[in-house]
């Protein structure tokens, strides 16, 4: 792609959630922030998801639940362009983001990926203190000058990641001190100190213990009223407690070449997924009779 145009999206309105809705009707329906049509995702010749449907509704949960190797988190990095990271990965189909072409050549993935935050299984602070985990990212975009605006920056991040009382008296500790839960809201405080308007989120509890994890999913709460939340788990408990929507992937195997391929087979209510779903293989999956 050509780092062309980085407004592409402002110009575009795909800031719209920002500016609220300008009409009774659009006040009453919620925004569709990504719109994914026919996804499929390819590694080399490797079909590894195919068929991807779904909309994903501004401030709302919307969770990835599927068997191991189905595509959850192939899809996921599709949301904010992370596969263009990966050599071998090709997208095709259609991904909107705000109504606008999220490949398009014009978008500059830099751009979207600041729109879009990202926080990762592992949690992965930089090996600085805790100011310049949050302080670092803005700094680099011009987003924030000065110390006495940085300061404020990284308060507001850390009160928001529901983390400052913790930290508020060792600011300039190591980063790598702190607990993995810490960490992973120091990662939720880092992604939104950028002023992101979705958060993607791919396994963020899977390394922590459950008394962190039941921090960061009460905060998933309390950030759904600014963000639009998307996030792979493979523990169903976990989807059932925290997300509105829930899409169920699985996985194919082609009988001549012996492949699997993930897809999409079903997104809807996350307690209609788990307690009448459209389609068996859902039923079969959230029942434990499969996968
Ligand atoms: N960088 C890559 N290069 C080649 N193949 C890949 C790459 N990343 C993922 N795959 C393959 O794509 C398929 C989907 O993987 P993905 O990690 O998206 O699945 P997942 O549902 O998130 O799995 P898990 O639940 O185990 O994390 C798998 O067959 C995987 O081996």
């Amino acid at each position: 792609m050509t780092e062309a145009d980085p407004t592409e999206l402002a110009d575009s309105g795909a800031v719209a959630t920002k500016q609220g809705p300008s009409t009774a009707d659009e006040a009453a329906a919620p925004a569709t922030v990504f719109e994914a049509r026919g996804l499929n995702v390819y590694y080399g010749d490797f079909l590894a998801v195919r068929d991807v449907d779904i909309d994903i509704v501004e401030h709302q949960i919307t969770s990835f639940i599927g068997p191991s190797g189905c595509g959850k988190t192939t899809i996921l990095r599709c949301f904010n362009r992370m596969n263009d990271l990966i050599d071998s990965a090709r997208v095709e189909g259609s991904l909107t983001y705000h109504g606008v072409d999220l490949y398009a050549s014009r978008v500059d993935a830099v751009e979207v990926r600041r729109r879009i935050g990202m926080v990762f299984q592992k949690p992965n602070p930089f090996p600085k203190s805790i100011y310049d985990n949050i302080a670092y990212g803005p700094r680099v975009a011009g987003k924030v000058k000065g110390k006495s605006a940085t300061d404020d920056l990284v308060e507001r991040s850390l009160r928001r990641a529901a983390l400052w009382d913790e930290v508020k008296d060792r600011l300039s500790a190591s980063a790598l001190g702190m607990s993995g839960g810490q960490q992973q809201r120091l990662c939720i405080a880092r992604a939104i100190a950028v002023e992101p308007d979705v958060l993607l989120m791919d396994e963020p509890c899977s390394a922590l213990d459950p008394i962190a994890t039941a921090r960061i999913e009460d905060l998933m709460q309390e950030l759904k009223d600014e963000y639009t939340i998307v996030i792979v788990t493979h523990n169903m408990q976990q989807a059932a407690r925290t997300s509105d929507r829930t899409a169920f992937f699985s996985v194919e195997v082609n009988p001549d070449s012996d492949q699997r391929t993930g897809l999409m087979v079903e997104v809807n209510p996350t307690e209609k997924i788990f307690s009448s779903p459209d389609d068996k293989r859902t039923e079969q999956y959230v029942t434990g009779r499969f996968g």
